[in-house]
C-alpha cells in the first residue's frame, strides 16, 4: 500500500518555473550509473549510505556532537544566499563595488543551537547550521560517520573517476529555510537524514537563464535571479528556464552533478531537516573531446572572466571590452 504522503503542495513555495520530475531509481538499478556517467541528476533510494545517522535528532546531536564550535548562519528572512567573505573588497570610493552580506555567520556550540532552535519565535533571525564534519565531534558521531556506507560511495567515486572527497557538510536547517539557486564546482551526493527538502535543478547549458554574479563578486556562482520575485527586465532569459525537481526524504540520496544549478528548500511546516552532503573534486579532464560539454564552457567563461578582471584591474572595464570584442564581430 502506497505510504501516506508525508507532505503536500501547500508546504512548497510557489515559483513560476517549468519543472519536470527528477527520476527516482533504486540503488540496485544499473541505470543509476548511466545517470551519473552522463552527469544527470537522479535520486537513488535504499543506498543505506547514511543509515547510521538515522538516529540523529536534536537530543542525540546535543549529547554526542562534542564541545566544538559549529558555523551557524543567521538570516532576517528565509533565504541563505551563500557568499565568499574572502571576495569582499575593501570599501572603495566606487559604491558599485559595495557588498552587504545577506546573512551573518556565528560560532555556536550544539546545545546553544538546539536551545535557540526550540525557543525560536517568528520574527527572530532564522538559523542554518552548516558545518563540515571534522574530528571535533564526539566519539559516537565519529562512529556513525565511520559507519556510513563508504564502500558504496567509494565504488561510485572510482567507477566514475571522480577526484578526492573534499568534505562532508552537516546541514541542520529550520523548516522553510531556502538555499537560493547556485552551482558548485564539485560532484555532490546529497544525503537526506531527517525531514524533507525540495530540490530544484537546472543543467549547465541554461547558464544564460540564471545570470550568475561576476566571478570576482562575493556571490560568485550564485544566480542573481530572485525566484520569488524575478526581475524579467534585467533577467529576461529566466522565463526560458526549465528545471527538474524532487522532494528528498530520509534515506534518499540525490546526485547533484557538478556545475548543475540547484535551489534547495526545507519544506514549510515540516520541522527541522538534517542533511549530509559528499562533495568530490572533478576527475581528471583527460582527452578533450569536441564538441565541448556545457559545463566545460562554463569553466572556460570563468577563466576568461578571471583573466580579464586580473588584466584590467577594474571589473567595470570587462563589459565594455567584451562588447567591443564581440558585437558586430562574433555576433
Ligand atoms: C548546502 C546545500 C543546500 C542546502 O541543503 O540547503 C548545497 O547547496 C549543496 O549541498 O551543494
Ligand atoms: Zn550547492
Amino acid at each position: 500500500m502506497a505510504d501516506k504522503k508525508e507532505w503536500d503542495q501547500s508546504q512548497l513555495r510557489k515559483y513560476d518555473i517549468q519543472l519536470d520530475e527528477i527520476p527516482r531509481l533504486s540503488v540496485k538499478d544499473p541505470k543509476v550509473d548511466e545517470f551519473i556517467a552522463d552527469n544527470k541528476p537522479v535520486i537513488i533510494t535504499d543506498t543505506r549510505l547514511v543509515a547510521s545517522a538515522e538516529r540523529w535528532d536534536l537530543d542525540y546531536l546535543e549529547q554526542n556532537m562534542g564541545n566544538g564550535d559549529f558555523s551557524v548562519f543567521l538570516s532576517r528572512n528565509h533565504k541563505f544566499k551563500y557568499f565568499d567573505d574572502k571576495k569582499i573588497l575593501p570599501t572603495s570610493g566606487d559604491s558599485r563595488l559595495d557588498f552587504t552580506p545577506p546573512t551573518r555567520r556565528v560560532d555556536m556550540k550544539l546545545p546553544e543551537f538546539t536551545r535557540k532552535l526550540r525557543q525560536w519565535r517568528r520574527g527572530e533571525e532564522r538559523m542554518y547550521l552548516q558545518q563540515a564534519l571534522n574530528n571535533t565531534v564526539g566519539p559516537a558521531i565519529v562512529q556513525d560517520f565511520l559507519n556510513f556506507r563508504w564502500e558504496w560511495i567509494n565504488s561510485k567515486q572510482k567507477m566514475h573517476s571522480w577526484g578526492p572527497l573534499t568534505s562532508n557538510l552537516l546541514l541542520i536547517a529550520m523548516e522553510g529555510n531556502v538555499t537560493p539557486c547556485h552551482y558548485d564546482e564539485q560532484q555532490n551526493f546529497f544525503a537526506e537524514v531527517r525531514g524533507f527538502k525540495r530540490c530544484i535543478l537546472f543543467p549547465p547549458e541554461q547558464f544564460e537563464c540564471f545570470y550568475p554574479h561576476p566571478v570576482y563578486h562575493p556571490h560568485d556562482r550564485q544566480s542573481q535571479v530572485d525566484f520569488e520575485r524575478p526581475d524579467y527586465t534585467r533577467f529576461p532569459k529566466f522565463r526560458e528556464a526549465r528545471g527538474q525537481e524532487a522532494i528528498v526524504g530520509p534515506g534518499d540520496v540525490l546526485y547533484i552533478p557538478i556545475y548543475w544549478w540547484h535551489h534547495i528548500e526545507s519544506i514549510m511546516r515540516g520541522g527541522y531537516t538534517i542533511s549530509v552532503n559528499f562533495w568530490y573534486k572533478a576527475g581528471p579532464t583527460g582527452q578533450i573531446v569536441y564538441p565541448l560539454k556545457d559545463h566545460q564552457k562554463v569553466a572556460i567563461m570563468r577563466n576568461v572572466e578571471k583573466m580579464l578582471v586580473e588584466a584590467l584591474q577594474d571589473p567595470h572595464e570587462v563589459g565594455p571590452l567584451l562588447r567591443a570584442l564581440v558585437l558586430g564581430r562574433y555576433t
